[in-house]
Parts: C-alpha cells; structure tokens; sequence
C-alpha cells in the first residue's frame, strides 16, 4: 500500500472524491478512522491509565467522540456543544447517549483533569483549521503541552496548517500523530517537523486509485523501494550495467569525485571512466583501481577552460554522464557542463554544476533525461525563490521546476528529500544527521548514477538511489560502503 503526501486541499478532494463519486458515506471513513485509531491508542494506553479525549466542532471531533465509543473502556471526554458540531460530528454525540462509560466534562474540569491523564487525545482540529486558535481551545492546547501525559493527535496536531507547516497560534505537541488516509505536507516541513515526534499513517479505505488521479506525492519507504531497485540478471556484462563518465576535481577537492566514483562503481555499473584535471591524475591514478581514468588540462588546480577538447570525442560512448563534484565555482566549470550536454546523452549535474548552469537554464531543456541534485542552496541557482521560500515550500519548489523543464529529474537534497519528475514526485522522509557531512552528496551522485546505468530511467534511479544512500547512513557505515542486498529482504 502506497503512503501519500497530500496538500490539504488534495486531502479534501480525495474525501470528497471518496464520498460523492465513490459513493462511500463519510461515516463509514470515520468509523475506519476509528477503528484504526483505537486499535493504535490501544497499544499505547495502560491498564487503568485515566484517558482525555479532547473534541473540536468538526469532523475531527467526530473522529475523537468515535474513539470513545470504540475503547469500551472509562474515559473523559470534552466535548463542544452539540449545535456546534458537524453533522457527523452530532451523530457520534448521539451514539454515546446511552454510553455509561464515557464521561463529559466541562472546561474547567477537564483543565483540572489534565493534570493527572495519562494519555491525551487531540481531536480538536483537523483539515479544517481556518483561522488562528484563540479563547478556550488555546488555553487547552496550552494545558496539554504543560502535561505529562502521552500525547496522540489525530490526523494533525491541532493548531498546525496542513498544506504549509505553519502554526495558527497555538499547537499541540504530540507523542504520536495518526494521519488518516495520508501524510499531510504541512507535517514535514517548517514548524512541522517539530511538533509531531512520530507520524504513522493510517488506511481509513479511501480508494488508492483517487490518489493516483490526484497525483500526489508518494512516501518512499521500504515497500516502494523494492518496487523501483533494478534486477541484476545473471547472464548480464559489463556492457549491460552500463557505461558511466564522471567529469569532476580539482587540485584542493579530488576526494569529491574519488567518493562519487567509488560509489557509482559499488552501486554496480558496468564500466567507469573518470575525466579529471592533468594535475591530480597521478594521484587518483593510485586511488581508483577501479576506474579509468582520462585527464584534460589544468590551470591553477582546476580544469582549463580548453581541458573540454578532451571530450569531443566521446559522444556516443557513454549512458551516462556526471558532472560537477569537487570542480569548483570556476569559468571553466561552465564550459564544461556545456560540453557536457553536447555529448547528447542521460546527464546528472550535482554540486558546482548546478552553479554552472544558472546563465543558461535554457539549456536544461533536451531530449534526453537530465538529473539534477542540488542542496536547497545550490536550488536557488535553479529558480527564481530565495534560501528561506525554498525551506519554506519545497514541495511548491519541486513542482514548479519539474514543470518548466519536463525532460528533468529533480532531488532536492535536505533534512527530507523530494525527488521531482514532471507532476510524479517521491519524498524521502527519513532525517539522518549522519548525512550532514561533506561528501554525502557525492556518494549519492556516485549511486543515482551506478543505479542508471541498470535501469536507464532518470525518475528511477533517483528515487532509489536516494532511498539507498540514506539506508546506508541509517546502518552507520559509512555510506559509500553501501550494498544494495539489505533492501532486498
Ligand atoms: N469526511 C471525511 O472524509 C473524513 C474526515 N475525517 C476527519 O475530519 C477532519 C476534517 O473535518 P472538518 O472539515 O470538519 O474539519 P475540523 O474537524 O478540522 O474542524 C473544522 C471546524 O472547526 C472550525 N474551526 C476552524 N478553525 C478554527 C479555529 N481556529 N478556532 C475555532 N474553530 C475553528 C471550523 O469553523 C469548522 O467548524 C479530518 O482532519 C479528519 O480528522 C475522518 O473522520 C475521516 C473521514
Ligand atoms: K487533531
């Protein structure tokens, strides 16, 4: 089952979608919702531990009044008046008429409950806050962030827009959030990603195929990842993995593109050859056995801006090429990655490449594939936004240039990494700071490109490149040591 990662206008529709066309009642979605909560809160919940549930006007309310019905077990519920409530809302407050084992509690009750729950359940607001949380509802989520109490938001930390992150006020800090049907954008960036400490994502039976249609992003996990790592056949050769060029380093960054190579050679492609500057040939010359090597000449420890001569005649020898690791911010650079795209075939541009291409953004529109894999720095070089509208939107972001240059692959490299192609995008949400160093970025160029050469489809061998680097730093080896056999399992 796919996990996916919806604006809250995408959430809606799918609701919506799931509703009307689909003609599946909305209380039927939130009896799953429920259900699925309640078997999740379960887990959590010791015997005898005393339970809160707090309720808000609308459909998240719903969920909340449902979970007391369905944990058959003592518990607090505060609740807002019944002609508040939506219309579902209601129906659930009706269904607990008769339910002697749920006990509503005013307002100042349920703050002087609080102080010895054990276990909170914010069902305040969900994909309906509109507007800043004032009066009442601040003073609670104010109280459940002073508690001790294990917190479980439903859907969405009350108080946090959906689509952007943003808090509206006030939000509660949650132990746990239960996402119903998907992940919303708004929970992996800005404020976020600090008040959700776990997210798990909950199947409340609204059809994939609605997704699908929505196009919405898709949460690369385990699952999706053995779906997308290419078959190596055993009667393959070296001509079937592929043949990779790497152009890149300088006399101060040679170690740049030794990582990338090292790592595009693990990653299993058929045959590697890098293209240096002359003066650090003899030293990679001892440090890539595994490689081969050609050089073209330097000027001040970086390539000369005539070194692109070199490359004249190797159109056609190639499935991929890379360039950009450890070349530096220099003019030649942008000579080359020019020369680079004349070679007519699947490019990646990482690192100072991404810089290169900024005069001349036209030249990313060929008809062949081109990957790019900028930092949200080297981002700002690729559109027209600031550092801070990229941290802010990145979803936004990915999807902008994916549409203005349809033959590119987009990896936006940060905390979460979005992997962008046209209007089909993957999100890597698995923050490692192992992955803060220099150098990780070349590994990850070294793989998407090894991976390329046995898939040949950009859109795919960045996706699982991606998932494969961040595996190998979650293993705590260095991740240039990768292997591709622990995602097989
Ligand atoms: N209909 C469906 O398809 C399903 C919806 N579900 C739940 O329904 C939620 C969405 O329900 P709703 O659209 O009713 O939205 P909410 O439950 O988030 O609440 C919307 C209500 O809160 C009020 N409101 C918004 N911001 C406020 C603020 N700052 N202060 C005070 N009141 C405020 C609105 O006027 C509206 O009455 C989801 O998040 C999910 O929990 C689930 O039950 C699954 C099925
Ligand atoms: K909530």
């Amino acid at each position: 089952m796919k996990t996916t990662i919806c604006t809250a206008a995408q959430a809606r529709l799918a609701d919506k979608t799931a509703i009307h066309e689909h003609k599946i009642p909305s209380l039927i979605l939130m009896e799953h919702a429920a259900l699925g909560c309640t078997k999740i809160i379960q887990k959590h919940l010791q015997p005898g531990g005393q339970i809160l549930i707090l309720c808000g006007p609308g459909n998240n309310g719903g969920d909340g009044l449902a979970i007391a019905r369905l944990l058959q077990r003592p518990c607090f519920v505060y609740a807002p008046k019944a002609s508040s409530m939506s219309n579902d809302e209601r129906i659930q407050w009706d269904m607990l008429e008769k339910n002697e084992q749920v006990h509503f509690s005013s307002f100042e009750e349920t703050l002087s409950l609080m102080q010895n729950a054990d276990m909170v359940i914010d069902a305040l607001f969900g994909n309906g806050l509109s507007r800043n949380i004032e009066g009442n509802y601040k003073t609670l989520i104010d109280a459940v962030n002073a508690s001790n109490a294990f917190v479980i938001s439903i859907d969405i930390n009350s108080g946090l827009d959906a689509t952007t992150g943003k808090i509206l006020n006030a939000c509660i800090i949650s132990d746990l959030t239960i996402c119903l049907d998907c992940i919303k954008t708004g929970q992996l960036i800005n404020d976020g990603k600090k008040v959700c400490s776990k997210l798990e994502c909950l199947s409340i039976g609204i059809p994939q195929t609605i997704h699908a249609s929505l196009k919405t992003a898709i949460l690369l996990d385990s699952e999706e990842a053995k779906q997308l790592l290419p078959r190596r056949s055993n009667d393959g050769h070296k001509g079937t993995f592929g043949k990779a060029l790497m152009i890149g380093g300088s006399y101060s960054m040679h170690g740049a593109i030794t990582m990338a190579a090292r790592a595009c050679y693990q990653s299993g492609i058929g045959t590697l050859t890098c293209f240096v500057p002359d003066c650090i040939h003899d030293i990679l010359a001892q440090k890539m056995e595994f490689a081969m090597l050609k050089s073209g000449e330097d000027k001040n420890g970086y390539f000369s801006n005539t070194a692109i001569e070199v490359l004249t005649k190797e159109t056609g020898k190639y499935d991929i090429v890379t360039i950009g690791n450890g070349m530096g911010q220099q003019e030649s650079t942008k000579e080359l990655v020019q020369k680079a795209l004349q070679l007519s075939t699947c490019t990646l541009f990482d690192a100072d490449a991404c810089w290169a291409i900024r005069e001349h953004p036209e030249l990313l529109r060929q008809d062949f594939s081109i990957i790019l894999t900028p930092h949200i720095k080297e981002m700002t070089y690729l559109c027209h936004r600031s550092l801070s509208e990229i941290l802010q939107d990145p979803f936004g972001t990915v999807q902008e240039f994916c549409a203005s240059y349809p033959n590119c692959t987009l990896v936006l490299k940060s905390d979460i990494t979005l992997i962008g192609h046209k209007d089909q995008m993957y999100v890597l949400h698995q923050p490692n700071s192992a992955l803060a160093k220099g150098g990780s970025g070349d590994i990850l160029c070294g793989i998407i490109a090894g991976l390329y050469g046995q898939c040949r489809n950009a859109f795919q061998a960045a996706a699982i490149g991606t998932y494969i680097h961040s595996c190998c730093a979650k293993q705590k080896k260095d991740p240039a040591c990768f292997m591709q056999r622990p995602i097989r399992k």
